[in-house]
């Protein structure tokens, strides 16, 4: 299945593409420090590195992606605006699907520019839908941004919030916090034993065999009396976050009735108003902004460091394939790896394994 000179070459093709844009080329180590950079990929990819040890420089990694070291490399020595691109392996366990590959080629192309990041994302959008041009693939796009915006104006305490965030990645676990919040879904039995406890609920509790200390333990359960007494997310609130998440067809429509939530939460308008400027500054070029589709949740299973716009391109009618091409904007992860400095950034990848299987299957 894997034919290397073959899918070389798609590569090399497709950086051509992404060089003629005025990417320079850029290369990164495939072993990467697990113990600094492990972390901002999020728990999905975490649990799927491949991770070793080396007696000097502690844990590796096998690098999950490119994103992360170029962003490294462009905030120790890069100017701006910058354009890169690369080509090269990434490395990913696969626990469910025996089918799904390990270690595939991506080329990738990111884009670092402040002065007009609507026009960033519409430029790296616009890019890609280009090198894929004459494949039959379709695009979803999606905006963490608005995500982060309805959580943060939830009328709540900051540490659910900051539970909510954590968890936005994590449908399932997302939905049982709100469900809890609601106060829809009943105190689990355990937590219901423990708050009724009265006087030290360490007591006569035995030897310590955790990690957390006595103090961590006491901080924990104050913090969950305190959020049993808090009062539950108003059904408004719920409802409002679910049409957002359940929110899915072309952008246009999707925009309109987004505006309309946002009149109860005003919290959403900034990120609106960037959706809007994305779809006029994709419309600028040439792309068919109105109808390209918008789905409220997508995003929520990739990267967590995305924390703006979202897409994926998928091959028609060929479900088995993984997506052809995805990316976002990811502002936060400059910032994290910048010490001190931080600039807006968007990037997306395309594979070329999979963009050959679709140019060989007839497309
Ligand atoms: N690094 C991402 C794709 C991407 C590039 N730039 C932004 N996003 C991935 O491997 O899924």
């Amino acid at each position: 299945m894997w034919r290397t000179p073959e899918v070389r070459a798609e590569a090399a093709r497709l950086m051509a593409c992404f060089r003629d844009a005025g990417a320079i080329e850029v290369e990164a180590d495939v072993l990467l420090p697990a113990d600094t950079l492990l972390d901002l990929y999020g728990e999905d990819i975490r649990a799927r590195a491949f991770t070793t040890a080396d007696p000097l420089r502690g844990e590796q990694m096998l690098r999950p992606d490119f994103t992360v070291p170029v962003v490294q490399m462009h905030m120790a020595e890069g100017a701006e605006p910058a354009r890169y691109t690369y080509a090269g392996k990434v490395f990913r366990r696969q626990e469910e699907d025996p089918d799904r590959e390990t270690e595939y080629l991506q080329v990738g192309y990111e884009l670092f520019d402040g002065a007009d990041p609507a026009g960033a994302d519409a430029e790296v959008f616009a890019r890609i839908a280009g090198c894929l041009q004459g494949l039959p693939v379709t695009a979803t796009t999606g905006d963490m941004g608005l995500l982060i915006a309805a959580v943060d104006g939830l009328s709540t305490t900051a540490r659910r919030k900051a539970a909510l965030r954590r968890h936005i990645w994590r449908p399932a676990r997302f939905r049982a916090l709100l469900e809890r919040y609601s106060g829809r879904a009943p105190v689990p039995p355990t937590r219901a034993a423990l708050l009724a406890c009265e006087g030290d609920p360490l007591k006569g509790a035995g030897k310590a065999i955790g990690l957390r200390t006595a103090e961590e333990i006491r901080d924990r359960i104050a913090a969950l009396h305190e959020d049993a007494a808090e009062a539950p997310l108003s059904g408004e609130e719920t409802r409002l976050l679910s049409a957002i998440l359940s929110l899915k067809g072309p952008a246009e429509g999707a925009l309109k009735q987004l505006r309309d939530l946002a009149r109860e939460m005003a919290s959403l308008t900034p990120a609106l108003d960037r959706f809007e400027a994305r779809l006029e500054a994709l419309a600028a070029r040439g792309i068919d902004a109105g109808a390209l589709e918008f789905a409220g949740s997508h995003g929520r299973a990739s990267m967590e460091y995305y924390d703006g716009f979202v897409f994926a391109f998928a091959a028609d009618a060929r479900p088995e394939l993984p997506p052809v091409a995805t990316g976002g904007r990811y502002d936060a992860l400059t910032g994290v790896l910048g010490q001190g400095n931080s600039i807006p950034a968007v990037g997306g990848v395309i594979r070329p394994g999979v963009t050959l299987a679709l140019r060989e299957g007839g497309a």
